[in-house]
C-alpha cells in the first residue's frame, strides 16, 4: 500500500502554502520532507493527516484508527506523567487492560523511558518529550506515521536515539513520513522530498536527487573572500560555496562535489533567482 498526496494545492487567504504536491509513502519506508522555514512542510503533513483540506488534489491515507501523528507542538500533556500521557493517546484507541500494560511497558522500554514513567512530561527534556510524543503517535499501531520535526531542539544524543525508534518503526512495516530541518537526517531518510515555497524542487532516493543535480559548486578558499556572484553563492564553514547553474564556473575553479546541503541550496537559489542574469 502507497499512501500519499496526489497533485495537493492549499492556499490561506490567498497565500499559497502548497502547489501541486504530491509525494508517495510506501509501506515500510521513511520520507523526509525538508525546506526553509514557510517552504510548506507542516502543511504537507497537515494535508495528510486531515487537519487541512486541500482546494485541489486527493490525499491517500488510512482513517483515524491506523493513522500516528506528531504535531510541531511538543504532542504531550505538560501537566500527566509519562505514563498517564501514553495511557491517555492510547485510550483514544481503544486500547485498556493487559493489551495497554504490555504496550506500555514495550514502548517505554524501547525508547528508554521506563525510569521516568512517573515524571510530568512538563519536567522532561525536549528530547525525551519528543520522545514521548513519538510513542503517543504509535501507540496504536498505525499503518501511516506523521511526524512534524521530531527532532528539532533535540540534543545530538537524543537525536540517535528517536532516529533508532523511527527507523525500527519503518522496519515493522510502519509507513513514516516526518519532516526535518536537519539535512544529515534527510540523508538518512532513504527518501527525500525538498520543499521550497509551497513547491516540489525534488524528489527521490539520496542518489536520485545527486544524479538529477546538474550545474557545478565552487568553493572560495579565503574565508570572507568577496565570491564573484554573491546572490550565487553561501556560507559553508570558513568557505563560501558558489553556484553555476550551467556547469561551467570560471577556469580555475576549485570545483567541489557537492553534498545534499550545496543541492538543496542551489536549487532553491535557482528558483527563486530563475530570469536574473548569471
Ligand atoms: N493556518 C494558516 N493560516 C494562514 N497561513 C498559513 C497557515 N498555515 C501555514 N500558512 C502559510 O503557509 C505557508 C507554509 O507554511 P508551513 O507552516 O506549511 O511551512 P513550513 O515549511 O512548515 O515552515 P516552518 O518550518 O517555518 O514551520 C507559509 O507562508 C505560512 O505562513
Amino acid at each position: 500500500m502507497t499512501f500519499g498526496a496526489r497533485g495537493v494545492s492549499v492556499s490561506f487567504d490567498g497565500t499559497t502554502a502548497l502547489r501541486d504536491v504530491s509525494v508517495d509513502v510506501p509501506d515500510a519506508a521513511v520520507i523526509a520532507v525538508v525546506g526553509g522555514d514557510g517552504a510548506g512542510k507542516s502543511t504537507l503533513l497537515r494535508t495528510l493527516v486531515r487537519q487541512v483540506a486541500p482546494d485541489s488534489g486527493t490525499v491517500d491515507a488510512p482513517g483515524k484508527a491506523d493513522l500516528g501523528y506528531l504535531p510541531a507542538s511538543s504532542g504531550s500533556w505538560a501537566a500527566l506523567t509519562v505514563a498517564q500521557n501514553l495511557d491517555f493517546a492510547a485510550g483514544a484507541y481503544g486500547l485498556a487492560g493487559a493489551a495497554l500494560e504490555q504496550r506500555r511497558t514495550e514502548l517505554l522500554a524501547a525508547a528508554d523511558l521506563t525510569a521516568a514513567s512517573d515524571r510530568l512530561a512538563s519536567q522532561l527534556s525536549g528530547g525525551m518529550r519528543r520522545k514521548l510524543g513519538f510513542l503517543m503517535a504509535i501507540v496504536h499501531r498505525p499503518r501511516l506515521v506523521v511526524l512534524d520535526e521530531p527532532s528539532t531542539g533535540v540534543d545530538p544524543v537524543s537525536r540517535i536515539d528517536l532516529w533508532r525508534l523511527i527507523s525500527e518503526e519503518a522496519a515493522s512495516g510502519t509507513a513514516v513520513v516526518m519532516s526535518t530541518t536537519y539535512l544529515d537526517e534527510a540523508e538518512r531518510a532513504g527518501h527525500l522530498v525538498v520543499l521550497d515555497a509551497g513547491e516540489v524542487l525534488v524528489q527521490g532516493s539520496n542518489d536520485d536527487v545527486r544524479a538529477s543535480f546538474a550545474g557545478a559548486v565552487t568553493r572560495s578558499v579565503t574565508a570572507g573572500a568577496t565570491p564573484v556572484r554573491p546572490e550565487w553563492s553561501w556560507r559553508r564553514g570558513h568557505a563560501r560555496h558558489e553556484f553555476w547553474p550551467d556547469g561551467e564556473p570560471p577556469v580555475g575553479s576549485d570545483v567541489v562535489a557537492p553534498d545534499l546541503e550545496d543541492i538543496v541550496i542551489a536549487l532553491s537559489l535557482e528558483r527563486r533567482l530563475a530570469g536574473v542574469a548569471r
